[in-house]
């Protein structure tokens, strides 16, 4: 007999079992109805370019999660967030993390701040702009990014955004040696983690990048 589909509850739970990951019932239901919020506003807005609501489960929400294990502090800003990502599926994880999304798309900010209040989300506040001209009155513990721009162009603009002990999250397929290579000086690649994300094919690394506050001599 064919194997009955799972539905996406149950893709979800056993996702969850194999990140190691334990989300009480209500926040997998909040993650759930996020989900459904998307795929209802993807159709008119554009949000992602992922349209088979059978891989938002897996795409989208496991693959926010799965660097939950790796975050630091009590702050999060997530740059080029678009429709929420990887920022509302953790914000849903961890209600005592505050969480910023930040886009610079008007239409992406509107799902944001409509999505927070449908889901209920206290610790989501959502700005609309270009990073380049962000200038938030406290700096993060952590500023993570997920399909937004090439290393370089991630850390120049949140540079000054980062608490002296903070790191950047960068969520990347393969490891980006080259991208790597273009670092600007002093910021450095502190840990890079596979990461093995259930129901997606192909390899993604979280890399963990830290200003170390060096800057290059003039004339150098
Ligand atoms: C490819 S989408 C990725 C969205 C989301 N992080 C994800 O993984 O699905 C990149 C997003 O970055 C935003 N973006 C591009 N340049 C930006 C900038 N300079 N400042 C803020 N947002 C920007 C775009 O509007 C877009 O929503």
């Amino acid at each position: 007999m064919p194997k009955a589909r799972q539905t996406p509850a149950e893709q979800l739970a056993q996702g969850l079992v194999a990140l190691g990951i334990e989300l009480a019932p209500a926040a997998q239901q909040t993650l759930l109805a996020y989900a459904a919020l998307l795929d209802k506003w993807n159709r008119a807005f554009n949000l992602t370019a992922l349209r088979d609501p059978e891989k938002a489960v897996s795409h989208h929400l496991l693959d926010s999660l799965a660097i939950l294990p790796h975050l630091l502090g009590a702050t999060l800003l997530d740059v080029g967030s678009g429709g929420g990502l990887p920022g509302i599926p953790l914000a849903i994880a961890r209600p005592g993390l505050a969480v910023t999304l930040l886009d610079s798309n008007s239409k992406k900010t509107a799902f944001l701040r409509q999505a927070a209040i449908e889901l209920g989300l206290a610790n989501v506040s959502v700005h609309c702009g270009r990073i380049e001209d962000f200038r938030p009155a406290q700096p993060f513990a952590a500023i993570v990014s997920r399909a937004f721009a090439e290393l370089a162009d991630f850390v120049r603009p949140t540079r000054a955004l980062l608490a002296p002990d903070g790191g950047w999250l960068a969520m990347k397929g393969l490891i980006p040696h080259e991208e790597i290579a273009r670092l600007p000086e002093g910021v450095v690649v502190s840990s890079v983690t596979p990461l093995a994300v259930p129901g997606v094919d192909g390899e993604r690394h979280l890399l963990l990048l830290k200003d170390t506050g060096a800057t290059r001599p003039e004339g150098v």
